[in-house]
């Protein structure tokens, strides 16, 4: 199984693994690629096959992605599939820092990646988790009522947290009341007072605020978070959580976590389904090098990234 790979302690409160759901990931070959390009030592370049239930498809991957750090490559058959595997991952995640230091940090994205949690509220993992250690973060907001059809609070508390036992008061919602930049600061400090109590981690090497899971979607375009190709919030590095009143995809006013804050993270996953998004894929993944790198080629945490790719997402790999 994935999650394999980062702990050595089974999943304590799971039922043996016989009785989960069988892993679908695309097996064997691409497990390997995953595991080499973690190995930064390792130069290689090779082409790597895998069967799918629907036909044979090519992963190539060269030493340079080991080299930039480029993170583990994960692809499934479908998009079910990987959610079976992302709601294993979340869920050993969560036991590990819940354990550790009695609580687990966790940042979502909005758009897909919310239905691709499904399985994570589901049995086993809906009764198996201690959801009272969770604490819930958005990487980025848009600025409407939190009952609007464009909040991504609202769809993550329709899809995911209205069905677990997350204590109401670690769920932190942006403050809807606030135009965009206050609503900006006003997440800041919030992070700010959760670092100085100790419910978020710091990064001893940034400084910025240091989150035990990112979940993150991207864009057809590369944007991760509400940070688009191109907007100069990309190079932001001082702010925490800033805002942007102009983004290119609606709604326009919307607050986000910087790149410092992104990268500080102790793990990223990085979600992505669907052929349309696969050219911003192959940008990250593949062996070219663009000038101007996307968004999602900016997302280089100091801790442990891996791809969550559905093979549609992969298929110019
Ligand atoms: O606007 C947004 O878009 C991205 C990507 O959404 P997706 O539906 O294409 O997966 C999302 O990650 C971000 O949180 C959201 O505000």
């Amino acid at each position: 199984m994935a999650s394999s790979l980062y702990f050595s302690a089974p999943f304590r409160t799971l039922p043996p693994s016989p009785s989960l759901p069988k892993s679908p990931r695309i097996p064997f070959q691409v497990s390997r690629l995953s595991h080499s390009l973690t190995h930064k030592s390792l130069a290689f370049s090779t082409g790597i096959r895998g069967v799918s239930g629907s036909g044979r498809f090519r992963l190539r991957a060269k030493a340079s992605m080991a080299e930039k750090g480029k993170g583990k490559v994960e692809v499934f058959d479908s998009e079910d599939d990987l959610s079976v595997s992302l709601a294993k991952y979340t869920a050993d995640l969560a036991d590990k820092f819940s354990k550790l230091k009695g609580s687990f940090t966790v940042v979502l994205s909005g758009g897909s990646l919310i239905k691709s949690l499904r399985k994570l509220v589901e049995p086993p993992y809906v009764d198996a988790v201690d959801w009272s250690t969770w604490h819930v973060f958005w990487v980025d907001e848009r600025v409407v009522p939190k009952d609007h059809d464009d909040s991504n609070y609202k769809l993550a508390f329709d899809g995911f947290l209205s069905k677990v036992p997350i204590p109401p008061g670690k769920v932190y919602a942006i403050n809807d009341a606030l135009p965009a930049e206050g609503a900006a600061d006003d997440y800041e400090t919030c992070l700010k007072h959760l670092v100085k109590s100790n419910v978020i981690s710091v990064s001893a090497a940034t400084g910025f605020p240091k989150f035990d899971l990112m979940l993150l979607g991207m864009g057809p375009d590369g944007h991760v978070a509400s940070l688009f190709p191109g907007h100069p919030l990309v190079k932001e590095n001082e702010k925490w959580v800033t805002f942007i009143k102009d983004s290119p995809k609606p709604p326009p006013e919307r607050i986000t976590f910087t790149f410092p804050v992104i990268n500080s993270s102790a793990n990223i996953a990085l979600v992505v389904c669907g052929a349309g998004k696969a050219g911003p894929v192959h940008a990250a993944l593949g062996s070219g090098q663009n000038s101007d790198p996307l968004p999602v080629q900016m997302v280089s945490p100091e801790g442990e990234l891996v791809w969550f790719l559905d093979k549609d997402a992969a298929s110019k790999l």
